[in-house]
């Protein structure tokens, strides 16, 4: 637990420093920010009595022996401001300190007397005589204070004690007798691919040409160009591992799998291998750090995925007996979270005596990971695993490589899902995966836009997932798919699809929000020039949102009441970049004209920030002026639901 330091209490009492800015859980769990931008820190500071305080932003990153110092203003009503910038990815440590500055206090009171020809001298000469004990700051202040004690000694006039950078060199020669220091706080700065990035997602068997046939790593690198193309940022796949075959799953989700069927690349673990194989038709080790190499060649970042658990042929059953639980009569339970069953695969036992070795095993299986390369692992279902193992198994691989970056692939009860957030998951899944309706999507927007959630805990909007075809995609049509995709991508500054989203794959399990002979159970193969596709529209929007920093933070969101309920309107603004982007986007199929109001929207940075006057379509590259206030465009959904519109003076 952290403590306050408490310091040679003053006449006046200790200080208070409250309300601290930002902080998680009164600074038990990290604060999010991004390497090389500005921290704010903001506290209350105060205590009885007038004299005059001083404050500052103490930090450090963890493992450096030496705190960084940073100057803190006051602003009005007693509530200090400072900042600090993170210079290299990882954990922080800040807090902030507060003491009296006793020469600005004595300089204070020596300016309220009145100036009506009573002596002075004697309260002169206690200011003089702190002089006299400065000693702790620069050669240069050295040099003022002697300087202004010598003249006020040879003139005895009290002038020489108030100029003014007399008391600047005092501020920082003080001895601080009632220094105080705050509990500290914590804080991770990461790489900015964790504020945004578009995310792509694929099973690397389904990749090839040939139908039936299991595609190869050579295969996934041919498809590159295509994802590339579309302007994604990072390649997610699904498990590369060998793949069990006792209790293997069938097509559609059969108990029973038939002669040829793959099985689910969820369950782990086979002769050939466990977590740390690969599955051999799709290669070798070799060959996928070829994908990776060619990845990154295309400006694609790869994540895998890291599911903990094995089928019943994975090593570690006959290795490690110790780490799995026997029922009464010898079997296993198999994984399940309620409605779902996984009847192929069994969970490690956390609780087991030698959970320690399991932790240990499961670390260096992403370790190992990082070794070949990835630095980005999309984590299956986390919440039906000890949280404290996770807080655990991230730090320890982020105290080896802090550019490694977790996604909590967790559908599950909101606290469930802050919780991984604050105990070290970089970007989490997200409800908007069903959130349809305008008020839904400002309500929910709204809650993780704000404090503190917007401190801790980072969306990942997908679209679908291959677990999830949600009802509104059903009917295929394309205006939704591109309505869908237009929401992810502007409202959250990291998305994904699911691939076959931008053929807009739209068969459902009947009744259900699954897709039809999902590839979770079979190969597919698919013709990515399908007529219809939407690829152009993704790689439009992935352009647009590379070309305006606004579109690549979360939190800078404000809605906007345009009148029409079918169509929801944001801004969204990047203060340091001047860039500044309204939006509007259907809900629903009709064509319409909207009003968007847009009067009290400033551009530019500091002095030059001037309402705006008018907007420049960022699609068809129009600009259309502003008049009382506002615009009123037309939305036609069948060609393009969203109008995204740049702000300008
Ligand atoms: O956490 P979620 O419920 O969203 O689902 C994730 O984990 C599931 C288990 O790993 C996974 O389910 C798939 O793999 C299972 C094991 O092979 C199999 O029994 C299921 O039928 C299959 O859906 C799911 O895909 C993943 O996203």
């Amino acid at each position: 637990m952290n403590k306050t330091l408490r310091p040679v209490e003053s006449a006046h009492g200790t200080f208070h420093i409250t309300d601290v800015y930002p902080s998680v859980d009164g600074g038990r769990f990290p604060v999010k920010r991004i390497v090389g931008e500005p921290v704010e820190v903001w506290a209350d500071i105060y205590r009885a009595g007038h004299d005059v305080i001083s404050a500052a932003l103490v930090w450090r990153r963890e493992g450096d022996s030496e705190w960084q110092v940073a100057p803190m203003t006051a602003h009005s009503d007693d509530r200090w401001g400072g900042a600090f910038v993170p210079d290299r990815p990882g954990r922080y440590a800040f807090a902030i300190e507060a003491w009296t500055d006793e020469f600005a206090s004595w300089r204070h009171r020596f300016e309220q007397k009145p100036r009506d020809g009573s002596d002075h001298t004697l309260d002169a000469l206690e200011g003089a005589g702190m002089l006299t004990q400065a000693q702790a700051g620069s050669p240069a202040a050295a040099a003022v204070i002697i300087r202004q004690c010598e003249i006020f000694l040879q003139t005895g006039e009290p002038g020489a004690l108030l100029a003014p950078e007399l008391r600047e060199a005092m501020a920082g020669s003080q001895f601080r007798r009632d220094l105080m220091r705050s509990q500290l706080y914590a804080l991770t700065a990461d790489r900015p691919r964790v504020r945004s990035g578009a995310w792509y997602q694929m099973f690397p068997r389904s990749q090839g040409k040939t139908p039936g046939m299991h595609a190869t790593f050579n295969d996934c690198i041919a498809r590159l160009p295509d994802i590339a193309a579309m302007g994604f940022d990072v390649v997610l796949l699904a498990p590369i591992h060998p793949i069990g075959r006792q209790h293997r799953k069938g097509r559609n989700n059969a108990t029973t799998a038939q002669a040829g069927d793959p099985g689910s690349p969820y369950a782990i673990g086979a002769a050939e291998g466990g977590h740390d194989a690969v599955h051999p038709e799709l290669g070798t080790l070799d060959d996928f750090r070829a994908f990776v190499a060619a990845s990154q060649a295309y400006g694609l970042e790869v994540a895998l995925d890291f599911a903990v658990q094995c089928s019943p042929d994975h090593p570690w059953l006959t290795e490690h007996p110790e780490w799995f639980k026997r029922r009464p009569d010898g079997s296993m339970r198999t994984a399940e979270h309620p409605p779902q069953r996984w009847e192929d695969v069994v969970n490690p036992d956390f609780g087991s005596e030698d959970a320690g070795a399991l932790w240990r095993a499961l670390r260096d299986v992403v370790l190992f990971w990082v070794e070949q390369g990835v630095r980005i692992f999309r984590v299956d279902n986390p919440h039906t695993k000890p949280l404290a193992f996770w807080e655990w198994l991230i730090r320890e691989v982020r105290d080896r490589d802090a550019d490694v970056l977790f996604l909590a692939e967790a559908f599950a009860r909101p606290k469930l899902m802050k919780g991984l957030a604050k105990l070290g998951f970089t970007q989490s899944y997200s409800y908007f995966t069903w959130r349809t309706q305008r008020f839904e999507l400002e309500q929910y927007l709204g809650e993780l836009a704000s404090y503190p959630e917007r401190d801790f805990f980072r969306p990942n909007f997908f679209v679908n997932t291959p677990d999830v075809l949600p009802f509104h995609l059903q009917s295929g049509e394309s205006w939704m798919f591109k309505s869908r995709l237009a929401l992810a991508a502007t409202l959250s500054s990291s998305y994904g699809i699911y691939s076959g989203f931008e053929l807009l794959e739209h068969t459902p399990v009947p009744g259900r929000e699954e897709y039809l002979n999902s590839e979770k159970y079979e190969i597919r193969v698919r013709n990515w020039e399908q007529p219809g596709n939407i690829k152009p529209y993704i790689a439009a929007l992935n352009r647009i949102r590379r070309g305006n920093p606004a579109l690549q933070q979360f939190a800078n969101l404000r809605f906007i009441s345009v009148d029409d309920g079918g169509v929801i309107g944001f801004i969204k603004e990047a203060v340091d970049q001047g860039n500044v982007i309204a939006a509007a986007i259907a809900l629903s199929a009709e064509l319409r004209e909207v009003w968007l109001p847009l009067g009290d929207v400033m551009v530019g940075r500091g002095d030059a920030r001037r309402p705006v006057s008018a907007v420049e379509d960022l699609v068809t590259g129009e600009r259309h002026a502003l008049e009382w206030g506002g615009i009123r465009l037309r939305i036609d959904p069948a060609r393009d639901p969203a109008l995204l519109l740049r702000c300008v003076a």
